[in-house]
């Protein structure tokens, strides 16, 4: 038990966590010799002066500090285990610091600004747990030889080379270095853990090539010449495409041009797709924008729609990508003066947008930076700032006409000068061993046999077997590590981690993607109405039914599986020819079994299987924490409908069964700089109502229940953008129905954490509003990621009082504004 000083077992801990102070305090070296833990988070330190007299500290915390200079005395703690020196500015740590901490098997120093790390840190043998992420580190050779280091953290620090040695015989179990522009191994290596890259290294041979790669992405509104420009340039002259062969879904291919391996992406520019899109975006992008000059008004409009909403999915999606402008159609354009007007306001719009950009977000650092405890507000200065460092790169508009071969070669010459010029890109090496190549060169051999079926389905056991005959050396696991970097960079796609498709490749990419397209699509009930009886008949469907089906999609965004079904057969029978039932079954699926291409839907939270009229289920079980919690409707496959949110007209549903906002509900406001993302809070409620299956969704109102507890999530597009999530006041009587609400929140807030991985350009901040009427003040949140993140060491420390008051004076119970941490409460 915590003596009343919160001492366990009789060790001494002192705490001095956020007390605003410049040096150690004078009672904690009067009398701190036994103490072996002290937490002086969330202070103003610069240096720890005095520090050696706690001789026998073990722990020490200095997170949230002011230390530009690594606090040297650090040195004479020889009993020291466990140093948190996170949240820092810390830019060198000189020699001769690590070897005297011997003792030393936790360090964390991520979020500081350090540039190398010195030689001896591979002296701290005992060393298990190391977190680096957040700096600006370049080398990582020092860290190898740390022979009992099992979790290293080197997440967004500026790592190119990884060394061979650090993996080899070592005792890591954990390796995560997202974030960074790696060549050897390449990123998606690395994401796939330490046996990736282990096996990596295994095969790498001595020489292995360094490849030129550019994933290239052609963006822009419908019509404005994308597959003209990317079939074209694919050729090196003009490709008229007709109108009826537009994309719809994403076209995938490549290119080679000069030694320069384009991955190239066509993206259909309805809007309707953009919801699919997120599956293809990955970092260190060239984007190529496609804008027609003709219909391009000098406007604000008309700039909002071409050419701003994209860079702004962009600037939120990934931030570091290049992005050039083409302005198609100008042999439609009235003359060259035309022309050059058109470029020059799409030119002034832009650089104002990316100004105006920047101003956002230096504004929104110097608020938390002039807050008077901006230490609190680390983690968001940190993350303003690498916002404000990506600068998304937008070139200057190149005006072509794309029937015109001229054009497209000099498009061409253009676009090779643009990726090979090192300024706009750094890092378009990898390096790759051979197998890699061979393996995927294999793929589409066996495609172009005959060997794999034209649509490229085919299941993982038959496709090992085939690339084994070719490759002796190639076991198993390296095949399998090899498929998923050709997923990563997607030429492949093997959706491992959905249980339903684990056993199953689409070698084929665009064909999947036809198939999405036949069910997301901007004229779906158009689609609808072409079914034809004989295709109703084959399905067992009555007319009538296709009418509610037209109707319940219009008014209630939701498609039946059977309407699905048809649709998705039709689709593959008219473009692949597909007849093979068990194909068909196993993508559209039946009665009783659900298809791949709705579990990929849904795993994409595109739509959410949805029991057509079932009512508010009264006996769903309650969701408490820490227990297993049993879904009510038991999850089998229900062959009714699914709910495409982003298609729902209102709230009111929503609205109906949440009845009004009172202001005790607790409640709180998760805003986003620079905004909501396109299509995000829809993704979120499909996320949350997975969990919590008794739901109403609507266009920007989600209402869940857990219990009979009512949870509502609402997504505000004001100046300020955020989405609030509040939980019904009368459900909270005892201090027991608050914490497990808080425990219900949480949940979504994992999941709402764990979404904005997607977007690289996005910061989050948390408040909770003041509840008294008419008082605009609110609660800063600084610690809630500490709060999600249950294995971290951080707790919520602002539950710690009973009660807290608003800078205008009103009074509430802590507990209602903040969950209490287990600290706390005791
Ligand atoms: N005259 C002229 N026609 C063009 C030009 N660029 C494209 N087109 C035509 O415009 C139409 C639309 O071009 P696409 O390449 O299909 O446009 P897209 O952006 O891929 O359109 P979606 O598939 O709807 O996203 C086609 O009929 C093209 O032949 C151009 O520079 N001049």
């Amino acid at each position: 038990m915590p003596d009343l000083n919160g001492n366990q077992n009789g060790k001494k801990e002192e705490n001095f966590a956020g007390k605003k102070l410049r040096a150690l305090p004078y009672e904690l070296l009067q009398r701190g010799g036994d103490a072996v833990k002290v937490d002086l988070q969330r202070n103003r330190l610069k240096q720890i002066t005095g520090i050696t007299q706690l001789k026998n500290l073990t722990e020490l915390i200095l997170c949230r500090n002011e230390f530009t200079d690594f606090p040297v005395d650090i040195r004479g703690l020889h009993q020291l285990e466990k140093l948190y020196i996170n949240q820092n500015t810390i830019k060198t740590i000189p020699e001769n610091v690590f070897p005297s901490l011997e003792k030393l098997r936790f360090l964390k120093m991520s979020t500081n600004r350090l540039e190398q790390l010195p030689q001896d840190i591979n002296r701290c043998q005992h060393l298990v747990y190391l977190n680096l992420s957040n700096n600006c580190l370049r080398d990582l050779d020092p860290v190898v030889g740390l022979s009992n280091l099992k979790e290293l953290y080197v997440e967004r620090n500026r790592l190119t080379d990884l060394p061979e040695l650090l993996f080899q015989n070592s005792s890591l179990t954990l390796f995560k270095a997202n974030g960074n522009p790696l060549r050897k191994p390449p990123q998606e290596v690395c994401a796939g853990g330490l046996r990736d890259i282990q096996n990596y290294f295994a095969m790498l041979e001595a020489n292995a090539p360094n490849q030129k790669t550019v994933k290239t992405m052609f963006l822009g509104n419908s019509m404005a010449g994308k597959s003209t420009l990317c079939r074209s340039l694919k050729q090196g002259c003009s490709v008229p495409v007709d109108v009826d062969d537009r994309t719809v879904g994403i076209e995938i291919s490549e290119v080679d041009i000069e030694g320069i391996r384009f991955i190239v992406w066509d993206f259909a520019g309805q809007e309707e797709y953009y919801i699919t899109h997120h599956v293809f975006i990955t970092a260190q992008a060239f984007v190529i924008l496609a804008i027609n000059l003709s219909s391009y008004n000098m406007d604000a409009q008309s700039f909002t729609e071409n050419v701003e909403f994209w860079i702004k999915n962009l600037q939120l999606r990934i931030p570091d990508s290049v992005v050039l402008l083409v302005g198609t159609h100008v042999d439609q354009c009235t003359d060259e003066n035309d022309v050059k007007e058109k470029k020059e306001h799409i030119r002034d719009q832009v650089n104002e947008m990316v100004k105006t950009h920047i101003a956002n977000l230096e504004r929104s650092k110097k608020n938390f930076q002039d807050k008077e405890d901006s230490s609190l507000y680390y983690d968001q200065i940190n993350q303003i700032e690498k916002l404000i460092e990506y600068k998304l790169k937008v070139l200057d508009l190149v005006p072509i006409d794309c029937t015109k071969e001229d054009d497209i070669v000099k498009l061409g010459d253009h676009i090779k000068s643009v990726v090979l010029n090192t300024d706009t890109f750094p890092n378009i090496d990898r390096t790759l061993p051979r197998s890699y190549y061979e393996v995927e060169k294999d793929i589409k051999e066996l495609l172009k046999n005959g060997d794999i079926a034209e649509h490229g389905i085919v299941s993982q056991s038959t496709l090992l077997c085939d690339l084994k005959d070719r490759h002796i050396t190639l076991d198993d696991e390296k095949l399998k590590l090899i498929l998923q970097y050709l997923h990563r960079i997607g030429v492949i796609m093997w959706y491992k981690e959905i249980p339903e498709l684990a056993g199953c490749l689409f070698v084929e990419p665009p064909f999947l993607i036809s198939l999405f397209k036949a069910i997301v699509r901007h004229d779906l009930v158009q689609e609808l109405k072409k079914i034809s009886s004989a295709q109703l008949k084959s399905e067992n469907a009555l007319a009538v039914q296709k009418k509610k089906w037209i109707n319940d999609y219009k008014y209630r965004a939701s498609l039946n599986n059977v309407a699905i079904r048809i649709l998705v057969r039709t689709e593959l029978q008219k473009k692949y020819g597909v007849t093979d039932d068990d194909l068909i079954e196993e993508v559209v699926g039946s009665n009783n079994k659900e298809g791949s291409l709705l579990s990929l839907l849904k795993y994409f939270n595109v739509c959410l299987s949805t029991k057509h009229n079932s009512p508010l289920n009264p006996k769903a079980n309650e969701f408490c924490p820490k227990t297993k919690w049993v879904a009510s409707n038991p999850i089998v496959y229900e062959p009714d409908a699914c709910l495409f949110p982003s298609y729902l007209p209102d709230n009111k549903q929503v609205e109906q069964k949440w009845e009004s906002d009172d202001p005790e509900d607790l409640n709180i406001h998760v805003y986003f700089l620079p905004e909501i993302p396109h299509g995000f809070f829809h993704r979120l409620a499909i996320r949350a109502c997975s969990l919590y299956s008794p739901y109403w969704i609507g266009k920007d109102q989600c209402m869940l229940c857990c219990g009979d507890r009512r949870l509502l999530l609402r997504e505000r597009r004001e100046e300020d953008q955020f989405i609030e999530i509040r939980c019904k006041e009368n459900e909270l009587e005892t201090s027991e129905d608050i914490q497990k609400a808080w425990e219900v929140i949480k949940k979504i807030m994992i999941r709402l954490n764990k979404l904005t991985e997607q977007w690289q350009g996005l910061c989050l901040t948390v408040h909770t509003p003041c509840k008294s009427s008419d008082c605009d003040e609110y609660f800063e949140w600084n610690d809630w990621q500490e709060w999600l993140d249950d294995s971290g060491t951080g707790k919520c420390n602002i539950g710690l009082e009973e009660i807290h008051s608003c800078p205008n004076g009103h009074q509430r119970r802590t507990e209602l504004l903040f969950p209490r941490t287990p600290d706390a409460s005791t």
